[in-house]
């Protein structure tokens, strides 16, 4: 048991640059001030994409090599810009931060894993706020398939979080039919997991990679480590605090 409530934040290039081709400072400040009026009851783990997005602002590379090691590049250029917009930002909150980076392999290791977790304990019970993101120079899992949520995912179980919160451009999961219809309509409790799937729809965000469907399948790592997930619309302003309040629509998996 942690005395505060332990919280797994997850942000996507989409929520960071609020759908544009540039990371807003504006959500990275509506992110801190949430977490710096919640401090006192709850501790943050962050995992936050963006590297690439923000790489993209300053720099075109030129290879004739595949997509994918043009992408790890630029997560290599674009991550100390990204830790550095989040320290600035979070710093004028209050709050302290620290980078970790993670890559999917690292959590199939019994040492790997009790690194982790000594590591991120340690940030955390200093008032540390620890931002990880994917080890893109040495893996390309989440740059292919999964915007982050697998290690948010895997994350969040590790560290045993109370609740796992993955923050995307939508009032949660809509039902399929609502989409279809041009009304969107957020299931926002969950009663049969396996059914879910069955409402993801064909479509992606602009920065997104992973669909909806990388939401699910990161909830049902969480669910069956007994973990709650929420799936929250990050575009709002306070959506955190909100969604915390009951005051947003959002999806709720148990
Ligand atoms: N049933 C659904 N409810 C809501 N969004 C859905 C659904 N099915 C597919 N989607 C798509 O999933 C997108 C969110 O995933 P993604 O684009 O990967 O975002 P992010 O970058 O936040 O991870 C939504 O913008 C929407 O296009
Ligand atoms: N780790 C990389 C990409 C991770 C990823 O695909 O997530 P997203 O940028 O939300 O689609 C980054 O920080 O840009």
């Amino acid at each position: 048991m942690h005395k505060k409530k332990r919280i797994l934040l997850k942000v996507g290039s989409n929520t960071l640059t609020k759908e544009t081709d540039n990371i807003s400072r504006g959500k990275i400040e509506d992110m801190a001030s949430q977490i710096a009026k919640l401090k006192d009851t709850c501790e943050f783990i962050i995992v936050s994409s963006g590297a690439i997005a923000v790489a993209k602002q300053f720099v075109k590379l030129e290879s004739k090599q595949e997509d994918v090691f043009v992408k790890q590049a630029l997560a290599s250029i674009g991550q100390p810009h990204l830790i550095r917009i989040y320290q600035e930002i979070f710093r004028e909150y209050g709050l302290l931060s620290s980078q970790c980076l993670l890559s999917y392999s690292d959590f199939e290791k019994q040492e790997s894993k009790t690194n982790i977790v000594n590591t991120i304990n340690v940030l955390v019970n200093n008032n540390y706020i620890p931002i990880i993101n994917e080890n893109d120079t040495v893996a390309t899992d989440e740059i292919k398939f999964g915007d982050n949520d697998k290690l948010a995912a895997l994350t969040a179980s590790l560290l045993n979080v109370d609740l796992c919160v993955i923050a995307t451009n939508t009032n949660g999961i809509y039902t399929k039919a609502s989409i279809e219809s041009g009304t969107p309509e957020t299931i926002r409790n969950v009663e049969d997991f396996d059914a879910l799937r069955a409402q993801v729809v064909n479509s992606k965000s602009t920065h997104g990679s992973g669909g909806m469907a990388s939401k699910i399948e990161a909830a049902a790592l969480t669910k069956a480590a007994s973990i709650e997930t929420w799936i929250v619309n990050g575009l709002e302003d306070n959506f955190l605090v909100n969604a915390l309040d009951g005051k947003v629509a959002f999806t709720k998996i148990k």
